[in-house]
């Protein structure tokens, strides 16, 4: 499959899902990212879900980190879609988040984490492969910025469905996931 195609296909499935099915499936994703071993984590880096697109509530992930590690540091993207480039810029609770000509909430504070020093990615995504290379919405902003980052860096990205057989255009940029959650499995690549 293309990306392309893959992107069609999984943006119209996931603008199907009912409410009740996406309480269940984060639910579900939650259940099955505590399954994974996780290594001490000191900072993270989520995203804010776009809710219109019906994007996976990650707070539920990054609320279990935080309970497992009440220093965490959480940091939220803050784009500059001239570029394209996103940041990663530290949170806290009292953080005011502002809509962006995306409209995508983004926090108004300006602490940015320099990329050597995030722990975890969770990535936001449509869909992966059986190999871990992910499909967002095609702009390239997680393969510049995973490829900013350590090594070591585990990169997590959050599904509601299983991936898909190989995507034939993934290129040299592509830096695939460690981990996929969905609904039904924790895949480990
Ligand atoms: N919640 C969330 N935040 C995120 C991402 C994400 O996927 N989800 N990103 C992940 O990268 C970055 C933003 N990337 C984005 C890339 C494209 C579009 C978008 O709306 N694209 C339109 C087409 C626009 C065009 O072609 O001009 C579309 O998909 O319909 C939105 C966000 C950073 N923050
Ligand atoms: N580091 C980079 N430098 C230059 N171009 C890049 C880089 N990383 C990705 N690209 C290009 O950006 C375009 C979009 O990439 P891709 O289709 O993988 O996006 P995506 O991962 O689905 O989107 P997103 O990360 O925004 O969710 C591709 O043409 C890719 O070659």
């Amino acid at each position: 499959m293309l990306k392309k195609e893959a992107r069609k296909i999984y943006n119209k499935k996931r603008e199907g899902i009912s409410y009740a099915d996406k309480l269940k499936w984060d639910d579900l994703i939650l259940i099955n990212f505590q399954t994974i071993e996780m290594p001490f984590l000191q900072t993270v880096f989520s995203f804010y879900p776009m809710e219109e697109r019906n994007e996976i509530n990650a707070f539920l992930i990054t609320d279990y980190l935080h309970f497992r590690n009440l220093s965490l540091q959480i940091c939220y993207p803050k784009m500059d879609i001239k570029e394209p480039n996103m940041e990663a810029v530290a949170c806290k609770a009292d953080t005011v988040f502002e809509a962006n000509a995306l409209n995508i909430l983004e926090p108004l504070e300006a602490e940015i984490i320099n990329p050597e020093d995030i722990d975890l990615v969770l990535a936001p995504m449509l869909v992966c492969d059986v190999q871990g290379n992910r499909v967002g919405y095609g702009k390239g902003y997680y393969d510049r910025y995973l490829n900013r980052c350590n090594p070591s860096c585990i990169k997590v990205g959050l599904s509601y469905f299983e991936p898909v057989g190989k995507i034939e255009d993934a290129d040299e940029f592509d830096v695939a996931l460690d981990f996929c959650i969905t609904p039904q499995k924790a895949y480990v690549f």
